[in-house]
């Protein structure tokens, strides 16, 4: 069937379900089966889109019906559908670029990928017996908590992973990696949404600090991705999760980097990476279906030097067995070559097979025609909208009633909707002295500036506490990560500064207003009441509304 024979069936069947014309301000797009409308909206720029007939997914996740508009602002997207779609959109003399394309090849490459993917699931659920495996104790949390101090993974960054014994049940652990908008984050959202929708918990983690779609810029993060994240709504935003909780069942890890720059600090970067490699691992080893389900790895556009370091510590830290590399010819060879060279020196070694990993495979898939380069102002207010968004959520309608004294018309007041945000920020006060602030630094400090509990270590990462002298207005509007009051403990027990830096964080404040005289400060907390503790790691992050 020829694309315009195919766009004419849509619009017979259009027809015949008598959808009404659009307004002046709307443009109707028939698109035929596997096309997409690609949509580059401008910073500070909305439109509404309408499904009004078919179907059609943004990055895999349906698009809602009819009578609920889709909206979308400052983001470059497309809509795809498999079996035709008719689409209005509003506010179109307002958006960059609206054009319809049936170069989708990419699309079916990654819905076979996906199908790959589904057949390692079964694969993993079958070696386990049949799927289940024994799920009679709850799974534990996706979270932190340390294995004594004996997992030897922990602290040293520059130490090699070993593969647990076996890999028997494992589903499959995929890393996307490839340049700066090649679409790694869009993919990663497709692969996370068609395993959820056949019923799968993938974990989805973010390693990518300049930009991360499961929390705020600056951090690494994992969630198990429930079907309430995979909305059209959360889709098109940059980051997938909105609030302090993530907006969604599920509670994501996420550790402070404390810097949208890579190569600030390698060795935190790499102890990070092997820590969430190791509490995935611990979340997994109890739930054969989440175990089956595996993992997606979204990485950053670093894929030279110092970044391909970090793609190769990844694929150890989360044992990764699927590797897709996107768009990028050179980066697929030296991948192949490196995992050829590694394991067939692994394979001639006299180990116990059992304690041998398995070979990843390695995938080259092609680059959507559509994905657009970013600039860096673009880049800069999407991830301000994503740091927004934690703290206010999104703009939701809420029911409203009517005061008696506004029904002019005698009747009963009745309800109205009202945008709002979903969140009520607020501010905290804090005195320079109830405040204990942390900077991770990679240089060796000298006795004099470490907390008189810590003790000199030979990590590379140090912790220096800021005195409360020294605080002033250098830190206003910058980004802290609020410390879990359980690391916190075993920070102050120990003086072993990593219990802090390769710990899950509570959540975010930004430092509103400093006070040098009044020697306090403001915090913007997410929400009302006090803060779980007040050890508040520093970066070079910084937010101003
Ligand atoms: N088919 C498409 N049509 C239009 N826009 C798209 C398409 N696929 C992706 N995009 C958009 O292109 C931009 C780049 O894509 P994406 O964020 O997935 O790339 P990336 O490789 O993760 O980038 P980076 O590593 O720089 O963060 C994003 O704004 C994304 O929404």
């Amino acid at each position: 069937m020829s694309s315009s024979s195919s766009t004419s069936g849509i619009a017979d069947a259009a027809a015949a379900a008598n959808i009404p014309p659009p307004s002046d301000d709307v443009s109707r797009h028939t698109l035929s089966p596997e096309s997409e409308l690609r949509i580059e909206i401008p910073n500070g720029v909305s439109c509404n889109v309408y499904l009004r007939f078919g179907s059609a997914e943004l990055f895999g996740a349906e698009l809602p019906p009819n009578d609920r508009p889709l909206r979308l602002t400052s983001t470059k997207v497309a809509i795809f559908t498999w079996h035709g779609c008719v689409l209005d959109v509003s506010n179109v003399d307002k958006l960059d670029i609206l054009y319809v394309s049936d170069e989708t090849d990419s699309n079916v490459a990654y819905v076979n990928t996906h199908a790959q993917l589904e057949a390692m699931r079964d694969e993993a659920l079958a070696t386990m017996g049949g799927g289940g495996g024994d799920n009679s104790n709850a799974p534990p949390p996706l979270n932190d908590e340390e294995d004594n101090g004996n997992n030897k993974n922990n602290n040293n960054s520059n130490e090699k992973f070993d593969a647990p014994a076996s890999s028997r049940g494992r589903g499959p652990r995929v890393l996307l990696c490839g340049p700066a908008d090649s679409g790694k984050s869009s993919l990663a959202r497709v692969l996370a949404a068609y395993a959820v929708k056949l019923g799968r918990t993938p974990i989805l983690v973010d390693i990518d600090a300049s930009q991360n779609m499961l929390s705020v810029p600056g951090t690494l993060a994992a969630v198990s991705v429930t079907p309430d994240m995979v909305t059209a709504e959360s889709y098109g935003t940059p980051s997938v999760m909105g609030g302090p909780s993530g907006g969604a069942g599920s509670m994501p890890l996420v550790f402070w980097y404390g810097s949208q720059d890579l190569t600030a600090h390698p060795d935190l970067y790499k102890a990070q990476l092997s820590r969430l490699g190791n509490a995935i691992d611990e979340r997994l080893s109890g739930d054969a279906d989440a175990n089956a389900s595996g993992i997606i790895v979204n990485t950053s556009g670093m894929i030279e030097d110092a970044g391909y370091q970090y793609l190769l510590h990844a694929i150890d830290a989360f044992r990764i067995n699927v590797v897709l590399v996107l768009g990028h010819d050179r980066l697929y060879s030296m991948l192949g070559t490196h995992i050829k060279k590694t394991f067939e020196e692994e394979d001639s070694s006299s180990a116990p097979s059992s304690s041998k990993r398995r070979r990843p495979k390695l995938i080259k898939l092609p680059r959507s025609g559509g994905v657009s380069e970013r600039d860096p102002s673009f880049r800069r207010s999407s991830r301000s909208r994503c740091i927004r968004r934690y703290f206010y959520g999104d703009v939701i309608a809420q029911q409203q009633a009517r005061s008696s004294s506004s029904a002019t018309d005698g009747s009963a007041p009745a309800a109205s909707m009202a945008p709002r945000h979903q969140f009520s920020p607020c501010l905290i006060e804090a005195s320079f002295t109830d405040v204990r602030l942390h900077r991770l630094t990679n240089v060796s400090l000298s006795a004099s500036l470490l907390p008189i509990s810590a003790k000199q270590s030979t990590d590379p990462i140090q912790l220096e506490t800021i005195p409360s002298s020294e605080i002033s207005t250098r830190y206003q509007h910058a980004m802290l990560a609020v410390c879990h009051p359980g690391a916190v403990e075993r920070y102050e027990e120990s003086g072993v500064a990593r219990y802090l830096y390769v710990s899950g964080v509570a959540g975010f404040v930004v430092v509103e207003r400093v006070d040098a005289d009044s020697g306090t400060m403001s915090l913007l907390s997410p929400c009302a009441g006090s803060l779980p503790s007040f050890h508040l790691l520093v970066g070079d992050v910084f937010w101003m509304e």
